[in-house]
């Protein structure tokens, strides 16, 4: 094993595969679904359906010249993949311009009427008004009698799971089927319980992943972990515009820290905690412009690297902070997870489901376990989860 290994960036261009079907038929029912959920006007109209005709078969285009963010993108390899097809060049590259393409045309950077009109709250709302999240807050009460290690346990599998939710996967008609097995493919929770500090001082990153029902565990458990002071600060990173259809905002935080407080009993009182954590800046919430950024975290720009070098530990959520994490690549799945995240400037834990091809530090039992019981279809479902750490 090479001390950096490597492996074939996933490209979207064989047709049946996972990555294919996303940018062929994923990404045009999100616009028909994004065109039908609000009264937009005839330019936007216009602009979701030339977005449509192009993201599927045509070119990656470039931004408008007066696009606030064009030398950023350009920075980020714009010049190089416009003109090229969707599927030829690096799929996380396709994936994450799909969705600043989808912003221009429902007019999100404006100006106009529709600046910073979230086009995917509707859904982030009924998630968090859903009856599952409620059954879901109502359940913290059951922990309270629980031994400590316990209620921690559970809420961090609460996190992990409920990267599950995840709108865009939804929107495929692909849930989750069967309860797997077995359903954790990798388990390194001890090790990252052990990462905390025991003097309580150290400060947790999390970078989270999708809004509503993943981001309320994911705040519960960092109430959990505060008020219980095994860290002594927490930071939690966002996306700095909507992306990826779920992914949450500073908006959405926002909404999910309400609905909190208005829940009813133990929910309330992290709901609380969390919102005076802010007040106090004991929780602070980022939004860096990286964290919407189409290249994986071994690019990570300076302030952000230097940043997240002061945590203790960065829990990175769900499939994409997973993929942007190891690598969007053709990994050998027994590939050391330790080889891949080298890169990144402090300890790290990844909390995922799977919902993509790629995964690492698999054992060749595990892997050969779920290949006989399941053929390809592990990898994508989202019926299995990992709990991976890099001290
Ligand atoms: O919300 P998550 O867990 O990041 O999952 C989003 C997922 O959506 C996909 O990009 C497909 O659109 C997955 O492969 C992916 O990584």
């Amino acid at each position: 094993m090479p001390a950096t290994p490597t492996a074939p960036v996933i490209l979207g261009d064989e047709p049946g595969s996972f990555p294919h079907s996303v940018l062929a038929e994923r990404h045009p029912a999100i616009v028909r679904q994004v065109r039908d959920a609000f009264p937009y006007d005839p330019t936007r109209h216009r602009a979701l359906d030339a977005l449509l005709a192009n993201c599927a078969d045509g070119a990656v285009e470039p931004l408008a010249a007066t696009a606030h963010d064009r030398d950023l993108w350009s920075a980020w390899g714009l010049g190089a993949h416009t003109g090229r097809s969707w599927y030829d060049i690096p799929w996380l590259w396709s994936e994450s311009y799909f969705y600043r393409r989808l912003l221009d045309a429902v007019g999100y950077f404006g100006p106009g009427p529709w600046q910073g009109i979230d086009p995917f709250r509707p859904c982030k709302l009924a998630e968090l008004d859903a009856p599952e999240t409620g059954e879901e807050l109502a359940a913290l009460d059951g922990l309270a009698d629980l031994p400590a290690a316990e209620q921690a346990r559970a809420l961090l599998h609460g996190s992990l799971w409920g990267n599950r939710a995840d709108l865009g996967f939804r929107l495929s008609g692909g849930g989750a089927a069967a309860e797997p097995v077995p359903a954790l493919v990798a388990d390194d929770s001890d090790a990252l319980w052990s990462l905390l500090p025991s003097d309580g001082a150290g400060t947790l990153c999390l970078i989270a992943d999708n809004a509503g029902r993943e981001l309320v565990p994911d705040l519960l458990l960092v109430a959990h972990l505060l008020e219980r002071g095994r860290v002594g600060r927490a930071v939690l990173h966002v996306k700095p515009y909507p992306y990826y259809v779920s992914d949450a905002t500073t908006a959405d935080v926002v909404d999910a820290l309400t609905r909190l407080v208005r829940a009813e009993g133990r929910a309330a009182g992290y709901g609380s905690l969390l919102w005076s954590a802010m007040a106090d800046g004991t929780l602070t919430v980022r939004a860096h412009p990286f964290s919407a950024g189409p290249l994986p975290y071994a690019d990570l720009p300076a302030d952000l690297r230097a940043e997240l070098a002061t945590a203790a530990l960065t829990v990175v959520k769900g499939d994409l902070n997973y993929r942007r994490l190891v690598g969007d690549r053709r990994w050998p799945a027994t590939t050391p997870f330790a080889d891949v995240t080298a890169h990144f400037p402090s300890p790290v834990a990844a909390l995922r489901t799977l919902k993509s091809d790629v995964v690492t530090g698999l054992t060749p039992a595990t892997e050969a376990a779920l290949d006989a019981a399941e053929g390809p279809r592990w990898r994508t479902g989202g019926t299995h989860a990992l709990i991976q750490v890099r001290p």
